[in-house]
């Protein structure tokens, strides 16, 4: 079954279109789960435990695991997501030449969708476009302030890049795996960008945290109901740092959001 599909699916089924971003920062992981062995897997396995009911996704950052401790955390936290019945959509921004990024795609073997850089164009792509049962989300407009240094230079022809990025995303899309990554700090792209490609679904960072907007993210970032709109330190760091009250938090800061976003989906 194809990515979107089960997607669809587990927002059918949880009634959420919230992906929950896993990004342990061991700066703030609570000091009561530093004695583990694997102190970010017993932080997210807790953060798992508490937002599942409410999580379409769950969306690890790599960034939060580069290394051999950290590799093992995000493996034990991918088998457990699945063990709950949540596709994982690993943010890795990856994308090389040929033979790098198909060692890259190997990590679709674990993880159900991914994040793809487009600067080094398709052929870079190649072998994440070609897993027909993968998701793939292409970076368009993405939620920094720094995203206008390239994405919004304006082309001859007068269209902005991210608008180009889009349109070869659409094309790409032979496999019907193809999302944008649209930020939620960017309400005017989104809609534009919505209109432009209506049946490519959006991963939406940027709500929580970045205070990005949360109603155009959902009336925007769905196509046909299906989409993604991201938290990951508005829910994982809710609460206090010590005790086991964290996780009870982030269940809640899950729940509400999921709450809030569903006012505005149809
Ligand atoms: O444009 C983008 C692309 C990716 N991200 C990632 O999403 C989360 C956002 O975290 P918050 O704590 O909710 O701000 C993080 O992993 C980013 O690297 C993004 O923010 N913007």
């Amino acid at each position: 079954m194809n990515f979107f599909d089960r997607l669809h699916d587990r927002i059918r089924t949880v009634d959420s279109v919230v992906s929950v971003g896993l990004d342990p920062d061991p700066s703030r992981i609570p000091d009561h789960l530093t004695e583990y062995d694997l102190p970010r897997w017993a932080f997210n396995r807790r953060i798992i435990d508490a937002t599942h009911e409410h999580a379409a996704v769950y969306k690890p950052n790599a960034a939060f695991y580069e290394d051999p401790d950290g590799w093992a955390a995000l493996e034990e936290t991918i088998a457990y997501a699945h063990g709950k019945n949540v596709p994982v959509l690993l943010d890795a921004k990856r994308a090389d030449i040929g033979n790098t990024t198909r060692q890259y795609a190997q990590i679709l073997e674990k993880a159900d969708a991914i994040t793809v850089n487009p600067y080094m164009g398709r052929d870079s792509l190649q072998p994440f476009l070609a897993d027909e049962e993968s998701g793939v989300f292409i970076l368009c407009r993405t939620s920094n302030p720094g995203g206008a240094d390239i994405q919004d230079l304006e082309l001859e022809s007068g269209e902005p890049v991210y608008e180009r990025v889009a349109a070869l995303a659409d094309l790409w899309n032979e496999n019907d795996n193809v999302g944008l990554v649209v930020g939620a700090t960017k309400p005017e792209e989104l809609e534009e960008l919505r209109e432009q490609v209506p049946d490519l679904p959006f991963l939406v960072p940027g709500v929580g945290a970045q205070g990005g907007d949360a109603e155009a993210a959902v009336e925007f970032g769905l196509a046909n109901g299906v989409g993604l709109v991201n938290s990951s330190r508005g829910i994982i760091f809710a609460g206090e740092h010590d005790g086991e009250e964290f996780a009870k938090a982030s269940g809640q800061a899950a729940k509400r959001l999921k709450k809030r976003l569903n006012q505005y989906r149809d």
